[in-house]
């Protein structure tokens, strides 16, 4: 696959939550242009570690590099950010959502975001209060993939979405992902239906990176992520 420069450097880092820590001494670098998988059991760190990225939570300790300089609102520009809980306004439908995307997201491509509305069966007059989560999840995904920004960060995107939709939503992200110069990287609890997306993944336990590597070296050493996934973290 040839990853040379990295996107993402993180060296030491800790956060603590009280005297619990949410990420312990994590280092680790994700290669620019990868489609990166963020694995781990409930509580790993996988959503502390995407919020610092995205700016959203300073860490206490150690250091950490976003295209070589500290995350931060000034670098938000650079990043889509889909957190694992939203909130939206009061009476807005999904085309309202689009509008608001359209003024205050940089990059934000809008023939993209209806041609993605059009590709996930969204409906644009559905009232996003009274969406089910799974077409919650779908309208994050379309703010976030139709924004030409370098670095996408999807945190649990596929949550809440129905499998055969799912597996759906893998095959246009796969494709939208091959015509882009984008770095991705995805939380996920769902290994099995979306495998295939990723070229590098990292596997994280209690705030620490216990694997990580190129998708196709880690199968031909070990087997399938989802085999890794049990090796690491099964009984
Ligand atoms: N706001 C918070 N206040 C207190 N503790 C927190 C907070 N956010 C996270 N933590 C703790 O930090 C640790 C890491 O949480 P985090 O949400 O980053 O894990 P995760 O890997 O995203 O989990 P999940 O797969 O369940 O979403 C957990 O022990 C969690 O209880």
């Amino acid at each position: 696959m040839g990853l040379t420069a990295n996107a993402i450097v993180f060296d030491r880092l800790t956060k603590y939550y009280g005297k619990r820590r949410g990420l312990n001494e994590l280092t680790l670098a994700i290669p620019e242009g990868s489609i990166t998988a963020i694995l781990g059991p409930n509580g790993a760190g996988k959503s502390t570690m995407m919020r610092i990225i995205a700016g959203m939570t300073v860490p206490d300790q150690g250091t950490v590099n976003v295209f070589g300089r500290q995350p931060g609102w000034e670098r938000n520009h650079l990043i889509a950010y889909l957190p694992d809980r939203a909130r939206w306004y009061g009476g807005h439908t999904v085309a309202d959502a689009l509008e608001w995307g359209e003024r205050l997201l940089p990059g934000f491509n809008r023939d993209r975001a209806h041609q993605l509305v059009s590709d996930f069966k969204l409906d644009v007059e559905l009232e996003v209060e009274g969406m089910s989560r799974g077409q919650e999840a779908r309208l994050m995904l379309v703010l976030c993939l139709a924004r030409d920004v370098p670095l996408l960060v999807l945190d649990e995107p596929f949550s809440g979405i129905d499998m055969i939709s799912r597996e759906q939503i893998v095959l246009s992200l796969i494709d939208a992902f091959s015509e882009r110069k984008q770095t991705v990287l995805i939380s996920t609890h769902e290994i099995g239906e979306t495998e295939s997306l990723f070229d590098y993944a990292v596997f994280i336990q209690d705030g620490r990176a216990v694997l990580c590597g190129e998708v196709e070296e880690l199968r031909a050493q070990r087997g399938s992520i989802r085999d890794i996934y049990r090796q690491l973290f099964g009984d």
